[in-house]
């Protein structure tokens, strides 16, 4: 399969079709690196990633469980949610810096660079043979979940999961057609 090929059948495959191995520490390295292939207006390296080993899912699983109860999720929910911590191979931390100061460089074009950044992630990811998804959920705005990933002015954006896939990627179902290239008219 040539490379355009592949990317064009790069779909998006979550925990249930992930398992181990996932990409090694140096593959990681290697596809953040590709990430950073990303436009960047001014250089200003408004993304990074966070790994979360192998001993701290349970830490972060504790977390997961004390956000669910602060929202006030159902009994089974706080208790499914250290599973969302446990459950792939790999799992990435988005944590974006968006300035609001740059006057040259302003905020969507920043937050641009992120979703740049983490595409590249998942292609490059793909491109080594593993699956993988970005998956934000109702984690990602509780405060201490926040606080355990961000310094001042960061924000945790989405989680990547990453591994290898059980069950070949499947496109999604067709989106309403609405022309994604058009002449100006
Ligand atoms: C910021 C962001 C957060 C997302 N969060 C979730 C999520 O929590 N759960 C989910 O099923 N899909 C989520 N998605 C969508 C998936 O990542 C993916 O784009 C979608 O399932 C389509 O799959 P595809 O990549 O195969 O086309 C999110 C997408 C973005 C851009």
């Amino acid at each position: 399969m040539d490379l355009l090929e592949s990317l064009a059948t790069r779909y998006s495959q979550g925990p249930r079709q992930l398992a181990a191995p996932g990409p090694t520490r140096a593959q990681l390295e290697h596809a953040v690196a590709l990430a950073a292939r990303a436009p960047d207006h001014l250089g200003l390296a408004p993304w990074r990633f966070v790994l979360v080993g192998a001993g701290q899912r349970a830490r972060l699983g504790e977390l997961f469980a004390a956000a669910a109860t602060r929202r006030g999720a159902p009994a089974a929910e706080v208790e499914r949610a250290p599973h969302h911590a446990a459950k792939a191979p790999v799992l990435l931390a988005v944590v974006a810096q968006v300035r609001e100061d740059v006057a040259e460089v302003p905020p969507h074009e920043q937050w641009m660079s992120v979703g740049a950044a983490v595409m590249n992630l998942l292609d490059a990811l793909h491109l080594m043979g593993f699956g993988a998804k970005l998956l934000s959920g109702d984690s990602v705005h509780d405060a201490a979940v926040q606080a355990a990933f961000c310094g001042p002015g960061e924000r945790l954006v989405a989680w990547v999961v990453c591994g290898t896939p059980t069950t070949p990627g499947r496109a999604r179902p067709d989106a309403p057609s609405k022309p994604r290239l058009s002449d100006w008219a």
